[in-house]
């Protein structure tokens, strides 16, 4: 079977592409390269020793994109490409809804017209905002996300469940929390792209002497050492977990289907938790001081990813510590591409 994987060179997505690879999917990725770069891959090949198909181009370009239609015989998409960054979508909020909503509505055209069912998007825990109970788990009411990145999502979740009910079409919501880590090849990783916003890449960049100290926003939240808890979720594991939800679509004998899975480790941890969790892990240090908390925050999100493991199959069980040894070791590699 043939995937279309969009943002397929991405960090999460190109984690998921050898996934799929191994798992013997044929791959076509469309990626404009906006938030990455063409080594990944050649990475993915070193790993895999599998090429798939590459077309860079922005998936807004509804006339290339019919091309690829065209050209493949597609049975199914896992749509990455989006924008991400949470504060740039408040000073930029057209261009998020713009690239985050036309790109999914064109593949979905698409995907109406040649009559392709089994879709999965790229959700997040974003959807649910600050929950009023923890874990999170799928029938969490959720609220107004503080950001207009967080409306794209709840937004495009809109969108498939209409699409889902119009057409009699197959569609799997998966909401991430919060990803981390590196493949153990050290190849794949998250990119840094200026000043990390994420916890775990401004981590990273401390202990390797790139910035003096991380911020810790905030120390005075309703938490047992004041620090905000998250729950951090390996990314091979997230990756693998695309593969089983797409393969639960394929194999349904339903003409619709509407999946919505949570998908976490079922563990908060703490800011400062994860600072310690990586020195033991990596023998480093991360130099830290305490700020002011970060405006838009919330206190504290972790799942209940019981229905991932119950209908799919999957647990995310790598240990904090060994994803972020993954993350420096990705880290060291970057570092040996530039010298
Ligand atoms: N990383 C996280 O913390 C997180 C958490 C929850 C949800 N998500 C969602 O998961 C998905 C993947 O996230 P990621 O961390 O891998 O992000 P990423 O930026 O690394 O990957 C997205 C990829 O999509 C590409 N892209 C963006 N717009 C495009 C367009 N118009 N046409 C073609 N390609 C385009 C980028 O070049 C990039 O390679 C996104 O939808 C993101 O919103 C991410
Ligand atoms: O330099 C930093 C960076 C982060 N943090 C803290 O670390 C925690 C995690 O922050 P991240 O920015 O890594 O993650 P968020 O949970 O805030 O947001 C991320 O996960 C969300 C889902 O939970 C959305 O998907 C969003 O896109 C993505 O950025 C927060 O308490 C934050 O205040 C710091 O103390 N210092």
């Amino acid at each position: 079977m043939t995937i279309l994987v969009t943002g397929g060179l991405g960090y999460i997505g190109s984690h998921t592409v050898v996934e799929l690879l191994n798992s013997n999917f044929e791959v076509v990725i469309v990626d404009d390269l906006s938030n990455s770069e063409r080594f990944i891959l050649n990475n993915i090949e070193e790993i895999t020793g599998k090429k798939p198909i590459f077309y860079p181009f922005d998936l807004k370009r509804k006339e290339l994109l019919n091309q690829v239609f065209d050209a493949h015989q597609i049975d199914g998409c896992i749509n990455f490409a989006a924008y991400k960054a949470v504060g740039e979508s408040q000073e930029k909020p057209l261009d998020y809804y713009e690239n985050n909503l036309f790109t999914l509505i064109n593949i979905l055209q698409e995907f109406k017209v040649r009559n392709i069912s089994n879709f999965i998007f790229s959700s997040s825990c974003t959807v649910y905002g600050q929950a009023d109970v923890q874990p999170i788990d799928e029938s969490t009411p959720m609220k107004t996300p503080e950001s207009s990145y967080g409306k794209t999502k709840q937004m495009g979740e809109e969108i498939l469940k209409d699409f889902a009910e119009a057409h009699h079409r197959k569609v799997s919501l998966l909401r991430y929390f919060n990803p981390i880590g590196a493949h153990p090849s050290a190849k794949l990783g998250e990119l840094p792209l200026g000043i990390p916003n994420n916890l775990v890449p401004y981590v990273t960049q401390t202990a390797s002497g790139i910035r003096e100290k991380l911020n810790i926003w905030g120390n005075d939240y309703p938490t047992e050492d004041g620090t905000a808890v998250r729950d951090y979720i390996y990314v091979v594991d997230l990756a693998k977990a695309h593969v089983q939800a797409l393969q639960k679509l394929i194999s349904s004998g339903e003409e619709k289907v509407i999946d919505i899975y949570n998908l976490g480790t079922g563990k908060g941890s703490s800011v400062l938790e994860v600072v310690q969790a990586y020195e033991r892990a990596n023998g480093v240090e991360v130099p830290y001081q305490i700020c002011d908390r970060r405006a838009g925050d919330i206190t504290i999100a972790y799942a209940n990813a019981n229905k991932a493991e119950r209908e799919l199959g999957w647990k995310a069980d790598t240990p904090l510590e060994e994803a972020l040894r993954t993350t420096w070791q990705w880290q060291k590699y970057l570092e040996s591409r530039e010298v």
